[in-house]
């Protein structure tokens, strides 16, 4: 699957450039449709009666002729309109000028005698709530359960956001084919979740097209990251891989941090150090081999120890406890790379630009924030940047200075210039306590290798969540480290 997503903005702007590229428009809805009639052969095989609810424009098109192919292949089909033919224009009014079986409005749609309804009502770009006939019948197909199959996407989502349109209805699709690309809104939840099984069609639309859009936005999959991963150096020293830190909390609270020290070491560090106080560092020492321990009990302490020995990379907030806003400064000052999780974003609760300015005093030294949504609303209070989850690890990105891992099922990824990355590989019981420390880790130890902030912190989410996968279900936070080595193995 090709990784770039599209935004509806540059999916437009790709069929707009498609013709003069040798890509006529009508060519391309002749595809569109062509291959929603395919889906809906190749998914339900005994489907003897279709409905397709046609919409005002191309997705209607795309609608008009999948019933025409659907039909020429015997099956028994009925276009529902949710406006006359006549009010169609250009190459939707083609398509439908070339369908010769029936057709009903919309509000007259009886889908409870179908085997499969196609949902041609809109496509991707939709902005506003359905109403109307349109929202009318979403809810008699919700209530009549029949399998749906969408064109583009289930109408009535955003897919730029993943939301629905204007807070309204949307279709609950079993199987949702769209064209060229994937959008955001395929991927990021609730989209995710409404689109069912996803197909994405090739119609022709040619390569240098979708290349001159430059979209910005990409799947989670290891070709996006992979050239940037470390290779160990056959004749390399363990510091060649990089020194981390990790602090470590209170004595009544270390498993977090060990479970960052861990991952971080499995991600390929070559040394990682706990800091903290040794009341702590006991309980670790019970726990931990290769880990090394080094007592400080306050933020001089923590600085001292991070001095003795170069540090290319520091992870602070998981089990950190309250009040770690000096140990966070002391980090960003001193270690090479930063990853700041949990306590530490909470320790600049509704104060994001403090933590700016902290991360703005470091320039061309990385940092990379991982809040869930949680941390991400306390960090930024009253001001948290709005809108889908993507623009709002964009913004939070820009706005800290720092590459956003934004957690969740759909783990947005932000960096600086723009680029972001969902990812679509995190299984539900990765949602356990502790993997979050887990990815900080695995994070940390690429950085600490020199791996660049956001290549480092798409592969550590993406890695993170494959560990998980092979673990399975009854996964506890303790055995992702120890599922590494095979994810990464997979990789070389
Ligand atoms: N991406 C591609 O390369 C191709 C796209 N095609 C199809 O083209 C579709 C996009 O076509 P359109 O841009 O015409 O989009 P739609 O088919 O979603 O229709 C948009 C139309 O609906 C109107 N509208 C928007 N919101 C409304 C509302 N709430 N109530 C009533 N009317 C509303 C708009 O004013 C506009 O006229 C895609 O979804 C896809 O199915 C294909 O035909 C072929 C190629
Ligand atoms: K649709």
């Amino acid at each position: 699957m090709t990784l770039e997503l599209l935004s509806t903005t540059e999916m437009a702007d790709a069929d707009r450039r498609a013709p003069a590229a040798g890509a006529p428009a009508e060519a391309l809805m002749e595809a569109a449709g062509r291959a929603v009639a395919d889906a809906a052969l190749d998914l339900w095989p005994l489907a003897r009666r279709v409905v397709v609810m046609a919409g005002p424009g191309n997705n209607g098109g795309d609608g008009y002729v999948a019933a025409r192919l659907l039909a020429a292949r015997g099956l028994e089909v009925a276009v529902a309109a949710l406006v006359p033919r006549e009010r169609l224009k250009g190459d939707a009014a083609a398509a439908a000028g070339r369908w010769e079986g029936p057709v009903v409005p919309l509000a007259e749609a009886e889908f409870s005698g179908a085997d499969v309804v196609i949902d041609a009502l809109f496509g991707a770009g939709l902005s506003r709530a359905l109403d109307g006939a349109a929202a009318n019948a979403v809810e008699r197909l919700r209530t009549a359960a029949v399998p749906t199959l969408a064109v583009d996407v289930p109408s009535g989502l955003d897919g730029d956001t993943g939301r629905p349109a204007g807070q309204g209805a949307v279709v609950r699709a079993g199987a949702t084919v769209t064209f060229v690309r994937l959008k955001p809104g395929h991927v990021l939840y609730p989209g995710r979740a409404l689109c069912g099984r996803l197909v994405l069609a090739d119609i022709g639309m040619p390569e240098r097209v979708v290349e001159s859009v430059g979209a910005t936005v990409f799947l989670n999959r290891p070709a996006l990251w992979l050239a940037a991963l470390p290779r160990p150096e056959p004749e390399g020293h363990k510091y060649g891989r990089g020194h981390c830190v990790v602090w470590t909390g209170p004595e009544f609270a270390t498993g977090a941090a060990r479970l960052s020290a861990v991952a971080a070491l499995r991600a390929g560090a070559g040394a990682v150090t706990l800091i903290g106080p040794p009341s702590a560092l006991r309980i670790h020492a019970a726990h931990v081999t290769a880990v090394m321990l080094r007592p400080a009990d306050d933020a001089a302490g923590f600085a001292a120890a991070v001095a003795l020995r170069r540090t290319d990379a520091a992870v602070v907030g998981p089990g950190a406890g309250e009040g770690v806003e000096e140990i966070v400064r002391r980090a960003l000052d001193l270690a090479g790379a930063v990853v700041l999780d949990a306590d530490a974003l909470t320790a600049f609760a509704g104060r994001p630009e403090d933590l700016a300015a902290a991360i703005a005093a470091r320039p061309d030294r990385p940092v990379v924030v991982t809040p869930h949504e949680g941390e991400f609303g306390r960090l930024f209070g009253d001001a948290a940047p709005s809108g889908s989850k993507l623009e709002r690890a964009r913004e939070a990105a820009v706005r800290l200075g720092a590459v956003v891992a934004l957690k969740g099922p759909d783990t947005v990824v932000a960096s600086l210039d723009g680029r972001a990355a969902i990812a679509d590989n995190a299984p539900p019981y990765l949602a356990t306590a502790g993997a979050g420390d887990v990815l900080a880790g695995i994070a940390a130890g690429l950085l600490a290798q020199r791996t660049p902030a956001f290549e480092a912190a798409a592969a550590a989410v993406w890695i993170h969540g494959e560990a998980a996968k092979a673990i399975g279900r009854g996964l506890i936070a303790d055995d992702l480290p120890g599922a590494l080595p095979a994810v990464l193995a997979a990789l070389d």
